[in-house]
């Protein structure tokens, strides 16, 4: 079966058994160089129109926990930055270590974070998410570092509602909530043509990685770390590590928003 995961057995290093494109030429996540990344006058300022009543429900899909919103309207979008059109908002999750010191998909200058968040988008040109998802401009993803340091009030939300859904396939309701508070003050970038950083790995996304990292604290750190990826009444395993190592750049430019 298409049993993916993170081990030993199943992880990254096994993913291409099933997924052989999982070698192909724009894989996701990268390595990011700031001082390799082309500064591009013509990129637009990114621009996020979220509306908090959008918020529908949280799940752990057994790799991640994820926030879903309702996308049958543009009242959750993305527009501008290095995209043409409009994108809607249908979910965001997150990616993180067993410590502190990895967990983040993305790197900068080799170095980990120890969470990533990603807000998934799918274009509006195409009749909905799982229609868009295999076309080569068909998502956005933005991606935030979480950095050790203050708590970080926005995350206490999400962060209390995951006794909730400890086991594989879990959801509650998640109501009211603005995505918008999980972004950084700066919404400088990086860009690159990317995909799924998990299965089926499609080569799909625009990446829009923000520079400024939002904050997180070690005790919040330690409430994601209690998920499991396992199921109600299967021997229990922690949610940890759930992320993809850098893949081959394979000729691709890394542009930046910024100077
Ligand atoms: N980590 S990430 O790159 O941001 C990422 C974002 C979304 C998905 C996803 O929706 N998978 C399920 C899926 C894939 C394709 C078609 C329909 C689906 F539901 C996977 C990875
Ligand atoms: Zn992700």
């Amino acid at each position: 079966a298409h049993g993916w995961g993170y081990g030993a057995t199943d992880g990254p290093d096994k993913w291409a058994e099933n997924f052989p494109i999982a070698n192909g030429p724009r894989q996701s996540p990268i390595n990011i160089v700031p001082k390799e990344a082309q500064y591009d006058f013509s990129l637009k300022a990114l621009k996020l129109k979220y509306d908090p009543s959008n918020a529908k429900g949280i799940l752990n899909n057994g790799h991640s926990f994820q926030v879903d919103f309702v996308d049958d309207t543009n009242s959750s979008t993305l527009t501008g930055g290095p995209i043409s059109g409009t994108y809607r908002l249908r979910q965001f999750h997150f990616h993180w270590g067993g410590t502190d010191d990895r967990g983040s998909e993305h790197t900068v200058n080799g170095i980990n974070f120890p969470c990533e968040l990603h807000l998934v988008h799918w274009n509006t040109k195409y009749p909905s998410f799982g229609e868009a998802a295999d076309k080569p401009d068909g998502l956005a993803v933005v991606g935030v570092f979480l950095k050790i340091g203050a708590a970080n009030p926005r995350l206490q939300k999400v962060l209390d509602a995951l006794d909730a859904i400890k086991n594989k396939g879990k959801q509650t309701t998640f109501a009211n909530f603005d995505a918008k508070s999980l972004l950084p003050g700066s919404l400088d970038y990086w860009t690159y043509d990317g995909s799924l950083t998990t299965p089926p790995l499609l080569e799909s996304v625009t990446w829009i990685v923000l520079k400024e990292p939002i904050s997180v604290s070690s005790a919040q750190m330690v409430k994601f770390r209690k998920l499991l990826f396992s199921g109600e009444g299967e021997t229990p395993c922690c949610m940890v590590d759930n992320y993809r190592p850098p893949q081959p750049l394979k000729g691709r430019q890394v542009r930046a928003s910024f100077k």
